[in-house]
Formats: C-alpha cells, structure tokens, sequence
C-alpha cells in the first residue's frame, strides 16, 4: 500500500508541462535517467496530461496519483528490470505518441492502453526469465506455464490487482464497452512484451508494414505490439554510453540467473553463463538480429503511412 500522505502531495502538486520539468525531455536522445527518481511519479503524471489522456477519459487526480504510486511499488529493484526501467519505457511511449505518424495509425483509446502497459508490462519482475520460472518451479511457472509467457502474464495480473485496488481505478469512467476493450488491449500488449512471442511474429509484422489497413483489427494489435516493443528495447536507440550502461545491468541480471540456475545443477545458457558470455559478441548479434530490425520495421511503417496519408488528403 501506499500512505495516503503521499496520495495528497502528490495529487495537489500542480501539474508542470513536461518541458518544464526537463528542457530536453521531448527529444528522443534525452536520456530518462536524467529525471531524479522522486520526481518520476509527478513526471508521468505531467505526460499523461500532456498526452490529453486526463482530460479524455476523466482520470480523477487522485486515483492517477496512487495508480501510478501503486505501481511503483509493484516494482521490485533487480539490476534492470526495475521501476526505472519503465519509467523509460513510459518516455519512449510518451514521444511516439508526440512526435510520430502514431498518433494517426491508433485512436485514443489504443494510446491510453499502450500508454498504461508501458508502465505497467514489467510489474514485480524478478530479474529472471520465463525459463527459469519453470526451470526453479516457481509459483509463477505453477499458475502460468501451461499457458507460456509466465512473467508477461504475472506483470498483466499484478496490473489488473492494482486498477481493483479502492481508489487506484484510472479506467473507472470509461463506458462498459470502453472498459472491456482497454483492459483487453492491455493485456494483449503486455502479453506481446514476451520477446519470443514477438520473434514468432516477425512475418507477421513485416506483413502488416507493407500493407497497413488501419480497419485490419489485426493489423492494429501487430502495430500496437510493435510500438511496445520499440518502447521496452529503447535504451538501446540512445547514445553507445546509455546502451553500454544499460546492457551491463541486463547481464549482471543473467549472470546472477545463470550463478542460480548452477546452484540448481543446470547448465546455464551461454548468454547467462559469467564464465563463457562474451558481451560484445552477444549483443552484436542482439541488435543487428532483433533490435534493428523493430525500428527499421516502424520507420518503414511510418513511410508507408505518411505516402498513404498524403495521398489520401
Ligand atoms: C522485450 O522483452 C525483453 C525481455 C528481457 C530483456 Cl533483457 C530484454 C532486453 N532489453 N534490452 C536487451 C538487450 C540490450 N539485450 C538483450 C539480450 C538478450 C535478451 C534475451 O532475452 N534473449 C533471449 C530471447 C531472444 C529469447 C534480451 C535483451 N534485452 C527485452
Ligand atoms: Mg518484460
Ligand atoms: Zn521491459
């Protein structure tokens, strides 16, 4: 829980623009580290309104304040996948949807259900992987392994815990039908965060990038599934000084896994073994074989998009 004080302070602060709480936070080179911790709840507040999504969907101050508070600390603090890591998330998130053909290829609805999983996809991660959970039998693997993507489906559990927490239901005023189907969607996109759901759907993308029909229902969950995506590997768009940094605290996640996974008399998998990963060979092969390819896909898209909307004006 989170004490109702900090509910208060944090719904009476005025609301800045984003800007005037960081004078490089709309660009896409700023890094979101850069924000002071204690100053992220307010930060994501300020986007949110920026985004017109307050306004639209009637959040009530109060209830986006202890969400968003709840949320963080629904956060566990692993190396990596930590409150900070979404909060990174959540930036990216908040200048695709300020800055790019987005906003045109997805209603508000879709915006707000992106906007939301953002900061929610990665809840009481505990910075070991799907296998794992079913490797070490954990209660998770327990609940969720028969069904596959065990964290995603956790990380979307905790979130749903959290809207039916007295006061934290930021979805409270929308219609039934409304309701259904940005909850539905945020499950969806946060399902989508399992990085082996996205590799099996890479036909599938590259499908719907050469021929986006934006009344394809299909073709809009791909796109939004992209987007979420490109926002949960961001860090690696930025400067070489972020992406090593960040890296660096992705493998000490692995390596501590694979430092467990010996202790349980398994062989770890190369990329969470300390003793045989070479990190620059690893992660040459990650960006060039998953990473670049989620960005050239968008930036594909967006052409495709911007051709289709000028000629369609
Ligand atoms: C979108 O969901 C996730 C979930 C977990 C992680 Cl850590 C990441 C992620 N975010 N940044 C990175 C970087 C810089 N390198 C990575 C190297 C390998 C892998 C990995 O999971 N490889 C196995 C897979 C191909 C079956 C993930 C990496 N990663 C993204
Ligand atoms: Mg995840
Ligand atoms: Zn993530």
């Amino acid at each position: 829980q989170v004490s109702q004080e900090e509910v208060s302070r944090l719904s009476k602060a005025p609301i800045q623009p984003p800007l005037l709480i960081h004078p490089d936070i709309c660009k896409f080179s700023f890094i979101p580290r850069g924000i002071p911790p204690n100053l992220m709840p307010q930060t994501i507040i300020s986007m949110f309104q920026d985004l017109g999504l307050i306004s639209q969907y009637r959040i009530r101050m109060d209830t986006l304040a202890k969400f968003v508070l709840m949320t963080r600390k629904g956060y566990r603090d692993p190396p990596y996948h930590n409150w900070s890591h979404a909060f990174a998330v959540v930036h990216f998130c908040y200048l695709l949807l300020k800055n790019t053909h987005a906003t045109s290829m997805i209603d508000s609805l879709e915006a707000l259900a992106l906007f939301v999983s953002c900061l929610c996809h990665d809840i009481d991660h505990r910075g070991t992987t799907n296998s794992y959970q079913v490797a070490s039998g954990s209660v998770l693997a327990a609940l969720y392994s028969s069904e596959g993507s065990v964290l995603e489906r956790h990380h979307f559990a905790q979130t749903v815990c959290i809207l039916n927490t007295e006061g934290c239901n930021i979805l409270e005023n929308l219609g039934q039908p409304e309701y259904r189907r940005a909850l539905d969607l945020v499950q969806d996109i946060i399902l989508a965060t399992d990085l082996a759901q996205h590799l099996k759907k890479e036909s599938q993308l590259k499908d719907m990038v050469k021929n986006y029909d934006a009344t394809n229902s299909q073709h809009k969950l791909l796109l939004l599934c992209l987007l979420m995506t490109s926002c949960d590997l961001s860090d690696q768009a930025k400067s070489f000084e972020n992406s090593k940094t960040i890296a660096e605290r992705i493998y000490t996640e692995f390596f501590s896994q694979g430092d467990l996974e010996r202790q349980i008399g398994r062989d770890p998998m190369e990329m969470m073994d300390r003793k045989k990963a070479i990190i620059p060979d690893l992660q040459i092969s990650f960006l060039t074989s998953i990473a670049l390819p989620v960005y050239r896909l968008f930036v594909c898209l967006c052409a495709c998009v911007s051709v289709y909307l000028c000629v369609s004006v």
